[in-house]
């Protein structure tokens, strides 16, 4: 399924599958939400919940789905086929801001099914939609929530209060917030360094290319899920290999990534970067490249686009690159 130029396959974790939402799930949803356990965790649910009322909540984000305001998934088992929960993301493209809510069906707790279609989810969303962060409420008396979100990496960042439909009141919340940087902590490229580092950081030295087209256009790569910073966007190349020279290093990784060929004596130095990362110091030559073989294609998962000056603030660059925008615009125009 592509929506607004963004393929939604079906996620699927261990033995669960998300799948965008249908008009037929409105039975199982009804008969597993229409609980007190669930419905008194949720803010914007009444009890009892009426079928019509939920019918036309379906109506509205499957609108909304089309036009990529919001992803609501059911969560099923693969091996019942049978809906457990439901997920759902909307999108502040606004503030590069997705909202997260899910809930899972009393019988199925204690399985550990919100966590992994939480992680899932979210680290999708950061990689493939124009978002930044992710922002979770969770009611304070919500423990098990509570405790999922901070499995998931999502950080406490505030407290308030909200009202809670069913329950007819106003209840204090904890805010929570998922970065990127917060997804692989195993694999950081943080946007910050930590604070006083006074060890100095191993200086990786990394080689990259502004391919521009004859409409003036740039290409830039989207880096895939399972990566450090997935959705972020740069240049294509990589890691100067030893005894390799920059523009060798260039020509192999342009090969392997995208399947371009370029001469070497067709890349012009442009530019640096030279940049702290909290686990190593990134120094990385960014040359200008006009003139390839082949039509870039993605070789490693990755989204390509050629993109106008015009457009470049809208895509989200690794803090590195950030200096190299304000030159290439000029240089586009
Ligand atoms: N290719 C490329 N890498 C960049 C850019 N900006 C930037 O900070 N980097 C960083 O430089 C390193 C590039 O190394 P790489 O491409 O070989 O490695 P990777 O992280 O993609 O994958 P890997 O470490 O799993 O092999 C990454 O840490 C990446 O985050 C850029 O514009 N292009």
């Amino acid at each position: 399924m592509t929506i607004n130029n963004v393929s939604v396959p079906p996620l699927t974790v261990d033995h669960y599958t998300l799948r965008i939402i249908q008009a037929e799930d409105i039975h199982s949803i009804h008969s597993l939400i229409n609980d007190w356990n669930v419905v008194r965790m949720l803010s914007e649910v009444p009890f009892p919940y009426p079928k019509p009322l939920l019918e036309k909540w379906i109506d509205s984000v499957s609108n909304e789905t089309e036009t990529g305001q919001s992803y609501h998934f059911s969560i099923l088992d693969n091996t019942t086929q049978q809906i457990v929960g439901c997920i759902g993301l909307r999108v502040d493209s606004k503030d590069q801001l997705g909202k997260i809510g899910y809930w899972i069906a009393h019988k199925y707790w204690g399985q550990q099914i919100a966590s992994k279609a939480l992680q899932r989810l979210s680290t999708w969303a950061l990689a493939n939609l124009n978002i930044n962060y992710i922002h979770a409420t969770a009611a304070d008396d919500n423990l098990a929530s509570i405790a999922v979100l901070k499995k998931c990496g999502y950080q406490s960042f505030g407290q308030g209060k909200e009202k809670f439909l069913a329950r007819a009141a106003e209840q204090p919340v904890s805010y929570f917030l998922l970065q990127r940087e917060d997804i692989c902590p195993g694999k950081k490229t943080s946007l910050v360094p930590p604070p006083n580092a006074s060890t100095p950081k191993k200086i990786l030295l990394v080689v990259a290319a502004a391919l521009i087209d004859i409409d003036g256009r740039l290409l830039l790569a989207r880096r895939p899920e399972g990566k450090s910073m997935a959705g972020m966007w740069e240049f294509p190349g990589g890691k100067i290999e030893p005894g390799e020279t920059p523009e060798a290093a260039l020509a192999r990784e342009l090969k392997e990534e995208i399947n371009v060929d370029v001469s070497q004596s067709c890349l012009a130095p442009f530019t640096f970067a030279s940049h702290e990362y909290a686990d190593f110091h990134l120094l990385m030559p960014l040359y200008v490249c006009h003139k390839w073989k082949n039509l870039p294609e993605p070789k490693e998962n990755q989204q390509l686009a050629w993109v106008s000056a015009d457009e470049l603030d809208n895509y989200l660059v690794m803090e590195a690159d950030k200096p190299f925008i304000p030159l290439l615009k000029d240089l586009l125009f």
